[in-house]
């Protein structure tokens, strides 16, 4: 149900009731943490590291640098946009036609474009706030990769770099991007109703993982699709299954539904590094997964297919769908987890 006030035109609002739910914690450094993550991906799709050794300071630098940006008029940040696909962007979230009360900057983090052409990977970026974007993606890269190689362990799979070695790869294709919900006091009048953030998705990589400040909004979507609250956490980063981990568990793992609700009185500012494989890698159920005789629930694609793809869909469309074998297959599997 759109709104009408000017500012807020056309955004989307939702009934702003939300279980709050427990997160399962991952603490890295123990041994169970195997075990915990794969339940998690199963059950979830979303869990929450703890113990990650990344410094609060510097988290907290990184936030002020990238706010420092964000405090820019609007004119100037506008010359840094439209994003395409990468850039700042206000409002406007993708090519076709989704809004949501955020704002933000875009950027991949594939190391041959940024070589090439350090201004389409990340334009609008001052040099300190890139040099943090570096020093962070290589952190959160590395905690990826160690959960991913858990994930692998415990899935059983040929290789313990099976997953990890897709986004270590120097021609992974990730980006990361730094959201700016600003606290929206006009919401107050829109009795008990949310405004929209960041609408209903699903993330098409591998892996995300999050780092937001201490400003509630996020919400998940469990296989009863009811709308979970995340408690926010600064000192933890949250992750997020991806439709590639999805397919490449042949549905094992779940792609999390998620959002973001706007707030009337705390701006919600975030980081996400999406984990993805090379442009040219193959999508598809890994052989240590599979039991014996189970046929893959997807038509086979590569990740450059599911992005060209993934860019003609609306935000909240089911993208996977779209590469499901039968959709009766799917349902099945989903039913016998
Ligand atoms: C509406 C869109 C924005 C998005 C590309 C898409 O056409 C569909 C997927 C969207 C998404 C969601 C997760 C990430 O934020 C993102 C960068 C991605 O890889 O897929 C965005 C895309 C975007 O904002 O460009
Ligand atoms: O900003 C957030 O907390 C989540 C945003 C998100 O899901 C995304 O950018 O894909
Ligand atoms: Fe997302």
């Amino acid at each position: 149900q759109p709104i009408v006030d000017g500012n807020l035109a056309h955004i989307k609002t939702c009934k702003a009731a939300a279980n709050a739910v427990a997160i399962p914690v991952v603490d890295l450094s123990e041994s169970g943490a195997k075990t915990v993550i794969a339940d998690a991906c199963r059950d979830l799709g979303f869990f929450k590291v703890i113990n990650h050794r990344i410094s609060m300071d510097f988290l907290a630098d990184m936030e002020a640098e990238a706010m420092k940006f964000f405090k820019l008029a609007p004119q100037e940040k506008a010359q840094f946009g439209p994003p395409n696909p990468f850039g700042y962007g206000s409002k406007v979230i993708g090519p076709n036609g989704d809004v949501g009360w955020v704002e933000y900057l875009l950027f991949s983090t594939n190391p041959d474009l940024i070589s090439r052409n350090p201004n389409f990977a990340a334009p609008g970026i001052s040099q300190t706030l890139w040099e943090m974007v570096s020093e962070y993606v290589s952190a959160v890269r590395e905690m990826a990769c160690s959960v991913l190689e858990m994930i692998a362990e415990e899935l059983e799979m040929e290789a313990r770099e099976a997953l990890s070695r897709l986004i270590s790869d120097e021609r992974s294709d990730s980006c990361f991007r730094v959201n700016h919900y600003p606290a929206c006091p006009e919401l107050q009048a829109l009795s008990g109703r949310s405004l929209i953030g960041f609408g209903e998705h699903t993330d098409p990589q591998i892996i995300s993982v999050l780092r937001s400040n201490n400003a509630s909004g996020l919400q998940i979507c469990d296989a009863d699709a009811t709308w979970l609250s995340v408690p926010p956490d600064h000192t933890t980063f949250f992750f997020i299954v991806g439709d590639s981990l999805q397919v490449m568990t042949n549905g094992r793992f779940r792609s999390v539904k998620h959002r973001v609700l706007a707030d009337s009185r705390k701006s919600r500012v975030s980081m996400i590094y999406f984990g993805g494989p090379p442009l040219t890698e193959k999508i598809t159920p890994l052989a240590g997964v599979m039991e014996e005789g189970e046929e893959s629930l997807y038509k086979e694609f590569t990740w450059c297919e599911y992005k060209k793809s993934a860019y003609k869909t609306r935000l909240g469309d089911n993208r996977l769908s779209l590469f499901e074998k039968s959709a009766t297959a799917a349902a099945t599997a989903a039913a016998a987890q």
